[in-house]
């Protein structure tokens, strides 16, 4: 039986196709998969740097190229070319295994000689080098997996730039490595997350086959290559291309994802675009799928902050679980819903009266401070509430007045505690009397619920954008499930924490500790867009849930673009103004308007930017009132914006006094640390914002830019 390896790049190049063209492609390669491939006519070129690299037609124009094993029956596709374009690169390019992941790796013999003629060229005595064998020897270099022939160029790299344009003629596992090493990360870190990663994750092969090199090497590959068990896998994969991270997990991914057996709660953490979300789809998959067959329906929860994250993790599901006994074994519902079903379902099923409207709930808070004569202002009453009352939650003015309050900034001797406390009763009790409820106050009671039944409906939790959950709410997802092995699945981000909860894991019962990965490669974003929207973070820390403190360092993207445009105007209808020939000339290149994203601090600006988007024949819809289906450039929030992305985005509004908003930021006088928490809250708003373009950023203000785009906006030295 033949084996057939895909390469991720081929799937892209697929992906790009014309229908017609991709038909032919599955017609052409679906003979592979089914063994006899004698009948196949694969081209053998006249001058090449590898023999075993052929050309196979496709149509009249179009051609793959195919990596063909000397010995064994095993097919690796490489690329899908126009024809004259496949055979150069063809003749170009080499494939090798590499010495220390034993993976497959293609280089481009023809522009490394060229690159090196150019470094050689350039070098003189006093020239920097990146990688100086004082402080990279070649030992450790080669134990990474460089090899003879790339060692001697590194050492001619005078900088990070000229590593980067060394990007697609450098094998892969080798740039990778090299990039690792200029952005900060120790060889050990590198030698677990780049190499011994592969090792780990490499797909099992019949000891029978290992004779044939091409078909173990590729097993070794994951995260390039996908083994295709036959047609029907093969048209599964081709059906759906743009959705590559179903088959080709990076082995940094796959081996949280797919890992055996987590002693109690894990966690993924990572920069934005680095396939969390899609690490805890897979997980939830493995859950499932590793259960006994008589486990429940719904006994594997997944779960997220919003509902419309919900919805998206729902879709992606769809995607990726194709046996309809494992999906059904899979529930997806965000923590509130399900709190709220809980509770209802306690009370009979009469709906809750909840108060939604934060607004409406400050204005409450006021009241009572007014009435109780009290100086506390409606914003610090409301946060001490959340913050420290429910994230602690303290139930007797005893326990109020001995409890830590870490991350609030003002003092509070016994007797203001005690006004507070006083205040915090009237207020529960105006929502009792009422029988109105707050979000948080149905995830406690969900879960004393829940702890009074001693009752855990489910075998396993996941759950994404664990960076936004209030302690409340881990409280409640603690319930869940009983603590033990694989109870807890978390993914998440601190630096995209935009709702302000701020929460020690460890003290909610739920110890990741030494159960922590982190992934680095960012799968979405440009890397000008990274470094661009990276840099709007420099200067803040945030924490990582856990005691330690999170890093930027090592994060990188493998595609590159343009870099993000900024641009100010006088007024409102100038930007907006610019901002419509901006997305018209998108569309004009190729772009769908669905794949347009404008992102708004205030929704108002929104409808402003759909009007003029309309009147210009530009289709619009605001996702917060057309769904997410609408047709048309997507107009929403920057709240909104999370789980979403798109191939361009334009940020607007982001002008001194939107950004930061001034009513989401608690005034110094108020709280001196709450207002740098709810700053970096809006500065994480901003990043995630930006961080949802594939290959396109722009972001525009009118009147004075917000003081976060000062790193971007500054005069350039
Ligand atoms: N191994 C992979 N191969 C191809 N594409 C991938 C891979 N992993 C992730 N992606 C793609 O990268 C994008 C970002 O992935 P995902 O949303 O899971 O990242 P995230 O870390 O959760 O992002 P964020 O924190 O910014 O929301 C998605 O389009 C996803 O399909």
């Amino acid at each position: 039986m033949a084996t057939l390896g895909m390469h991720r790049d081929f799937l892209l190049e697929f992906a790009a196709l014309e229908k017609p063209v991709q038909k032919r492609v599955f017609e052409v390669f679906e003979k592979f998969a089914t063994a006899t491939h004698a009948g196949l006519h694969l081209e053998k070129l006249t001058h090449q740097r590898d023999p075993r690299l052929r050309t196979i037609r496709i149509t009249d124009f179009w051609r793959g190229v195919v990596l063909k094993a000397e010995t064994g029956s095993s097919y690796l596709l490489l690329k899908v070319l126009p024809h004259d374009k496949a055979n150069h690169w063809a003749a170009k390019h080499r494939a090798s295994v590499n010495e220390a992941t034993q993976g497959i790796e293609i280089r481009n013999d023809v522009a490394l000689e060229r690159a090196t003629a150019g470094l050689r060229a350039l070098a003189t005595q006093e020239s920097p080098c990146l990688f100086p064998a004082s402080e990279y020897p070649d030992k450790m270099l080669r134990s990474l997996g460089v090899d003879e022939e790339i060692l001697p160029i590194i050492r001619l790299i005078p900088d990070e730039d000229h590593l980067e344009a060394l990007h697609k003629v450098l094998p892969e596992h080798q740039y990778d490595v090299l990039l690792g090493l200029a952005t900060g990360m120790t060889p050990e870190a590198i030698d677990r997350e780049l190499v011994q990663a592969y090792a780990r994750t490499a797909v099992r092969t019949p000891a029978a086959e290992e004779t044939d090199e091409l078909r173990a090497a590729m097993a070794r590959s994951r995260g390039r290559v996908a083994l295709v068990s036959g047609p029907v896998e093969l048209q599964a994969i081709l059906e759906r291309p743009f959705d590559a991270w179903r088959v080709f997990l990076h082995p940094s991914q796959y081996r949280v994802a797919y890992h055996e057996g987590y002693t109690g709660p894990a966690r993924v953490t990572g920069g934005p675009g680095t396939g969390k979300t899609v690490v805890a789809l897979h997980r939830a998959y493995h859950l499932a799928r590793r259960l006994p067959a008589d486990a429940p329906d719904g006994c594997v929860l997944l779960t997220t902050y919003t509902k419309d994250l919900a919805a998206e993790l729902e879709r992606c599901l769809a995607l990726l679980v194709e046996e309809v006994d494992v999906r059904a074994r899979i529930r997806v519902v965000n923590v509130d819903a399900l709190a709220n079903e809980i509770v209802r379902a306690e009370r009979g099923g009469t709906p809750l009266k909840l108060v939604v409207d934060q607004k409406d709930i400050t204005a409450r808070w006021a009241r009572i401070a007014r009435r109780l004569g009290i100086d506390f202002t409606d914003v610090f009453l409301d946060q001490e509430w959340r913050h420290v009352i429910l994230a602690q939650a303290l139930t007797e003015p005893e326990e109020y007045l001995k409890a830590p309050r870490t991350g609030r900034g003002t003092a509070l001797p016994p007797l203001k505690r005690l006004q507070v406390w006083r205040a915090v009763s009237a207020f529960e009790e105006q929502l009792r009397h009422a029988g109105e409820w707050t979000f948080l106050q149905v995830c406690a009671e969900a879960a004393r619920i829940l702890d009074e039944r001693r009752e855990r409906p489910y075998r396993h939790v996941v759950i994404d954008e664990a960076q936004d959950l209030h302690p409340v709410q881990w409280r409640f997802l603690r319930t869940l499930v009983a603590p033990g092995q694989d109870d807890l699945f978390l993914a998440g981000d601190t630096y995209q924490r935009i709702y302000g909860n701020r929460v020690s894991l460890r003290s909610l019962g739920i110890p990741v500790v030494g159960r922590s990965h982190r992934l680095r490669i960012n799968y979405r974003t440009t890397q000008e867009i990274l470094a661009w929207s990276s840099s709007l973070l420099t200067g803040e820390e945030p924490d990582d849930m856990d005691g330690g403190n999170e890093t930027l360092a090592g994060y990188r993207s493998t595609m590159h673009g343009e870099r993000p445009e900024t641009a100010g105007y006088a007024t409102k209808p100038e930007e907006i103004e610019a901002l419509v020939a901006r997305v018209r000339d998108w569309i004009g290149a190729g772009v769908d308007a669905e794949d347009i994203g404008v992102a708004v601090r205030f929704i108002q600006l929104g409808r402003d930017i759909a009007h003029a988007l309309e009147q210009a024949g530009i289709a619009a819809c605001i996702l917060g009132t057309a769904g997410r289906g609408g047709a048309g450039v997507r107009i929403e929030t920057m709240h909104r914006m999370k789980g979403l992305e798109f191939r361009c985005v334009a940020v607007a509004g982001i002008n001194d006094g939107t950004v930061p908003m001034k009513s989401a930021v608690t005034a110094v006088t108020v709280d001196a640390q709450q207002h740098q928490e709810d700053l970096n809250s809006e500065l994480s708003l901003l990043f995630v914002a930006c961080t949802r373009a594939r290959e396109a950023l722009r972001v525009s203000w009118h009147g004075a830019p917000s003081p976060f785009l000062a790193p971007v906006t500054a005069p350039r030295r």
